[in-house]
């Protein structure tokens, strides 16, 4: 039996978790969570970009973790709010507050807007910190746009209003191997995964 290398997955989201698990599952790695890696760090996640946020968190466990650490920052850009809510997704309108007051937030943000201004994307950015300092990213997007009130029950956080024209419903409607098969976090692991086997070889 051969045993798979480790990496720690930075990531408190249960539900990126559980996408995670899912697209790593035929890796040869055995993807941890922190939790289950027993590490409890605070991160401040104070950067201006996905990019500068996913590495400030797979840094932070790294600086604790002896194995490859991977970490997701992403988040929703609504085009007719200036992209926003952007990085700041789980912040927008009080961490804490539930997905159905924050997609109303948004759907009332759009009242009235025509359908061709409700474009939006979810983005993705997968970092790599590994033992010897090297970093990687990798980026995905799936492109959407934001319908009027909230459908499905898969998924999580704003997948209920995003709607996606090539499949006629949301991330919240679909399956989850489609979403895993089609969304921003799919697209950017499956390019992480390719960056860490060209690295072994
Ligand atoms: O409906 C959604 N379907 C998705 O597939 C998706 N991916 C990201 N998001 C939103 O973007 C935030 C990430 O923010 P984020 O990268 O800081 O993660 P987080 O704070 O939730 O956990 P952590 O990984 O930082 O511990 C999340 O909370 C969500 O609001 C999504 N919403
Ligand atoms: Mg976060």
């Amino acid at each position: 039996m051969t045993t798979k290398e480790k990496i720690i997955f930075a990531t408190k989201n249960t539900g990126k978790i559980k996408e995670i698990n899912e697209i790593m599952a035929d890796s040869p790695y055995e993807v941890i969570s922190m939790e289950d890696a027993g590490i409890h760090v605070t991160i401040i996640e104070d950067g201006t970009s996905f990019e500068e946020n996913a590495i400030i968190k797979a840094k932070k466990v790294s600086e604790v973790a002896h194995c490859i650490v991977l970490a997701d920052d992403s988040g929703l850009e609504v085009d007719y709010m200036d992209k926003k809510p952007g990085i700041y997704s789980a912040r927008f309108g009080g961490e804490d507050t539930p997905y159905a007051i924050k997609n109303k937030m948004i759907i009332d943000h759009l009242e009235n807007v025509s359908e061709a201004l409700r474009t939006a994307r979810f983005v993705c950015v997968i970092a790599a910190v590994f033992p010897d300092g090297d970093i990687r990213t990798s980026r995905g997007t799936i492109e959407g746009r934001i319908i009027e009130e909230e459908r499905g029950q898969n998924g999580f956080g704003y997948d209920p209003i995003f709607y996606v024209p090539e499949y006629n419903c949301t991330t919240a409607e679909m399956d989850r191997a489609l979403k895993n098969r089609i969304s921003h976090r799919g697209k950017a692991l499956r390019s992480m995964k390719e960056q860490l086997e060209e690295r072994k070889s």
